[in-house]
């Protein structure tokens, strides 16, 4: 074949071929293979659709329905400013079509280019399930079933990846239920949706579906939304969610069943039992590794209870020539973080003399909900428990001039630095772009700058929304 191929290009069953290096996942495992491997015979394996979650299920199709949930939601608070604006309708299939539209062509001219290009001319793909069957040996089996083959490899990298939990709920599988993975291409919108779940997942879809015009009951077994996060972050976040859709707390999902065109879910809470009616049922109680898809005890590999591969801090597994990155090994389970220790792979398999760590210092993230929260860092009950010193400094959207041109009264920013030296311990925010406002302290975190030096070291454009970190910093009462 001319250029790169596609596995089972001879259809041979039980062939044995051998790679310099075999990549496993297509999400952020595809990004390491560059021209700089040219050199090489490498194979990539993929069981699902080519680019892995962030593309095709995960962060860019969620964000971009939570943006037009963010338009389809302007009416219900921009009467406060003095307009009246109405929803006149929602066009569910054109929001899902524009956004599927877009993203699975560039999942499949991803597949393409490493099928077809000159430049992957080195490069095979295998649609399929790789599984050890040796330490360096991995059998895979395609997608129909039908054939398999043998790749050995000299290097391997691990970035298969997690999926979502499905939690034992007796009648759950019979009845039908949605998943991150599929609730964005539904043929319709509900009238009633419930959610299992009050993380990440829970808290973007509730936004989505509610905003759409979807009557949304979340269903929690604890006492509040997004509870890893800051708990005054947390708390505020359910009480605003509270306002927009039905919040039930201290639920335990014990039984689903059906009833005539109707989802029932049983819950217990502390006040008894209770049950829920819906449409359709949206499952998001957090992601398993996929090493068990990938048997990596055959190798040597080790993992964690959890299932996740350990790594050391070159991202190298037990194994020699093993690596790992992303949601296989990562307690993140973050797209940044995938792709930063993908890079990390990339050049130490370059460079095995010289090798580079990955560096998980200040991970951030946020959950692109209604309100937006962001987070980097320690959390205050984290310093607490760990016993580190901290001085925190608050500042409410409510008290900057951009928070007064939104009229927005709910969102804040908490900031925890080390009272004598004045470096950032973490922040948390919640309010508008979240997302955004936080990056200086990513930034200032990543590069040792203390508050003081921070806030009166650069001009803040006024009135623009990161007067918001200025002011929380001004606010921290540093020792000296
Ligand atoms: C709904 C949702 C929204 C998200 N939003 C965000 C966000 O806004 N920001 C953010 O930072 N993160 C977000 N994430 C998390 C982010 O998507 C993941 O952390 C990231 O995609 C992980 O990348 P990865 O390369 O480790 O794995 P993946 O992208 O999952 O790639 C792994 C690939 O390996 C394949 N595979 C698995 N096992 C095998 C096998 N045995 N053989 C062959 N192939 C195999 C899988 O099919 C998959 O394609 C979101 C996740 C979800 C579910
Ligand atoms: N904006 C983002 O960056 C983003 C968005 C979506 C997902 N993600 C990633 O994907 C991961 C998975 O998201 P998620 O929301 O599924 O997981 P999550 O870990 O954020 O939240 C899961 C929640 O479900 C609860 N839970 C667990 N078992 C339960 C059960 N049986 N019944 C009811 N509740 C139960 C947990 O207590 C937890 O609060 C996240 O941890 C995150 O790393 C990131």
């Amino acid at each position: 074949m001319a250029a790169g191929a596609a596995g089972w290009g001879t259809c041979a069953q039980w062939g044995v071929t051998h790679y310099d290096l075999v990549v496993v996942g297509t999400g952020s495992g595809n990004t390491i293979v560059t021209k700089q491997f040219a050199d090489r015979k490498v194979a990539i394996v993929e069981r699902g659709i080519f680019g892995g979650t962030c593309l095709n299920v995960g962060c860019i199709p969620t964000k971009m329905f939570v943006h037009t949930a963010d338009l389809a939601a302007v009416p219900s608070h921009s009467s406060r400013l003095g307009v009246d604006e109405k929803l006149t309708g929602v066009r569910w299939p054109d929001i899902r079509d524009r956004i599927f539209g877009r993203i699975d062509p560039i999942s499949a001219g991803g597949a393409e280019y490493r099928e077809h290009h000159p430049n992957n001319v080195n490069v095979t793909l295998y649609h399929g399930t790789g599984r050890f069957t040796a330490e360096r040996e991995l059998t895979v089996t395609a997608n129909d079933g039908g054939s398999s083959e043998v790749l050995t490899a000299d290097q391997f990298v691990l970035a298969a990846g997690s999926r979502p939990i499905v939690p034992f709920i007796p009648g759950l599988e019979e009845t039908g239920f949605h998943t991150s993975d599929t609730i964005m291409r539904l043929p319709s919108l509900p009238r009633r949706l419930g959610i299992i779940g009050s993380g990440f997942v829970a808290a973007e879809f509730a936004h989505v579906f509610s905003s759409l015009g979807v009557e949304v009951t979340l269903i929690a077994r604890s006492d509040r939304m997004l509870r890893h996060e800051d708990s005054e972050i947390a708390k505020r976040y359910t009480e605003l969610a509270a306002e927009k859709y039905t919040v039930k707390l201290l639920h335990e999902t014990v039984h689903v069943w059906r009833r005539n065109d109707a989802i029932v879910l049983k819950t217990l809470s502390p006040a008894g039992a209770d049950e829920i009616l819906v449409d359709e049922l949206l499952v998001a109680v957090g992601r398993t590794p996929n090493s068990d898809l990938l048997d990596v005890g055959v190798t040597g590999v080790e993992t964690e209870k959890d299932g996740r591969v350990v790594v050391d801090e070159y991202q190298q597994t037990a194994v020699e020539g093993i690596y790992a990155l992303g949601d296989v090994c990562s307690p993140y389970q973050l797209k940044h973080v995938a792709n930063h220790e993908a890079r990390v792979v990339q050049h130490n398999l370059l460079h095995p003399d010289d090798r580079i760590k990955s560096d998980h210092r200040y991970v951030p993230h946020a959950v692109f909900g209604s309100p937006q929260v962001a987070s980097v860092g320690l959390t205050e009950e984290e310093a607490i428990d760990q016993g580190i010193p901290y001085a925190v400094g608050r500042e409410a959207y409510a008290d900057i001039a951009y928070g007064w041109a939104m009229e927005d009264t709910t969102g804040f920013a908490k900031i925890l630095a080390d009272p004598d030296s004045g470096l950032l311990l973490g922040a948390h925010i919640i309010g508008p772009q979240a997302s955004t406002v936080i990056q200086p302290i990513i930034q200032a975190m990543s590069f040792g700058l203390d508050a003081h030096t921070m806030a009166r070291g650069q001009y803040w454009i006024h009135p623009a929304m990161p007067e918001l970190i200025e002011n929380a910093l001004l606010n921290i009462k540093l020792k000296n």
